[in-house]
């Protein structure tokens, strides 16, 4: 409730408790986990995500991520944005295990009513978005690339992407795996899915998770490039088609979303659940000692 009343107050405030600045005809608007410069004329915003170390979706930043494409909707001058991060090697290490983890039912419900928030507003967006993954893309990550209409990925053998939750020993929600089957087919997310494969980028194009390679440096330029083909189409029939794509996976969550609330309250507080949470937090720890 609170943070509802929060999400209200910033969006609405928006200069007030955002930054915004007006340089040369580019605009900037930031909350502290997300920075958004737009460039009036080309109509495309750059969103980059900066939530360091790893650029993990906690609730602050899923709230903030979703107050900031609110906004864009809202701007009629904006037609795409181009979704990135500021964190080096990292595009995002998906959901915030701490949100996951050690919390009370009441937190993990209203945590898993803000992805669900996040992702509908992300995967029905009218707006053309492209992903310029400049790193790392596990899981979370991983799912806010699907979301996209187009992916670029640094062709950096250390980076990969995926939905790799059974590695943590919890299962990706039926939407995270509708969009998996619509983007890479349904035998490749089924066996990428059991395995919680993190596919390294040559894989991952070659399943096609990802839409294009490209240099490191270039990720951004290419991305800028992707967009202005898409800018070409007519608005209102590239909106139409997306919708006609999209809009079946969507209403599959929206008619259940109380339901996929409490079935993930109910399988993340198990006691064997948690203790895989643990398990993994735990390696990731060791990993650099
Ligand atoms: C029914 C339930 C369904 C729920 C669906 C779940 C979806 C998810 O998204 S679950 C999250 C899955 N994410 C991962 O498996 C990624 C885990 N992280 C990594 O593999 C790596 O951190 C990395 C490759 C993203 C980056 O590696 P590196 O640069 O070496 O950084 P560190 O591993 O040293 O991490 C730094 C720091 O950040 C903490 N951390 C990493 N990922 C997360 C995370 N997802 N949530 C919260 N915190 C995370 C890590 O523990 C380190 O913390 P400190 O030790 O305190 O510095």
């Amino acid at each position: 409730m609170a943070l509802a009343a929060a999400r209200r107050l910033l969006l609405h405030a928006g200069s007030r408790l955002g930054r915004r600045e007006a340089v040369d005809g580019a605009r900037r608007f930031a909350n502290k986990r997300v920075l958004v410069e737009t460039e009036g004329p080309a109509g495309v915003a750059v969103m980059k995500l900066r939530n360091p170390p790893v650029n993990s979706l906690s609730l602050e930043c899923l709230t903030e991520f979703t107050i900031s494409l609110e906004k864009l909707e809202n701007d009629k001058s904006i037609r795409g944005v181009i979704l990135t991060s500021e964190c080096p090697g990292i595009f995002s290490a998906g959901l915030d295990l701490l949100e996951m983890y050690g919390r009370n039912p009441a937190h993990y419900a209203e945590y898993w009513k803000n992805v669900q928030e996040l992702w509908l507003r992300l995967y029905t967006s009218n707006m053309i978005l492209v992903s310029a993954i400049n790193g790392a893309s596990p899981a979370g990550g991983c799912l806010l690339a699907l979301c996209c209409d187009y992916r670029v990925m640094a062709d950096n053998p250390k980076y990969t992407i995926g939905l790799n939750e059974s590695l943590l020993g919890i299962v990706a929600p039926f939407w995270f795996k509708d969009m998996y089957v619509n983007t890479i087919g349904h035998r490749e997310a089924e066996r990428a899915l059991q395995l919680g494969t993190l596919f390294p980028p040559a894989e991952a194009l070659k399943v096609g998770v990802v839409d294009e390679l490209v240099p490191e440096d270039k990720v951004h330029s290419k991305a800028r490039s992707v967009m202005a083909k898409w800018l070409a189409i007519p608005d209102h029939s590239r909106q139409l088609t997306k919708n006609m794509m999209r809009k079946a996976t969507a209403d599959n969550l929206i008619k259940q979303r109380e339901a996929d609330i409490q079935n993930f309250t109910s399988f993340i507080s198990k006691d064997s659940i948690q203790k895989s949470l643990h398990m993994y937090l735990e390696k990731l720890k060791q990993k650099k000692g």
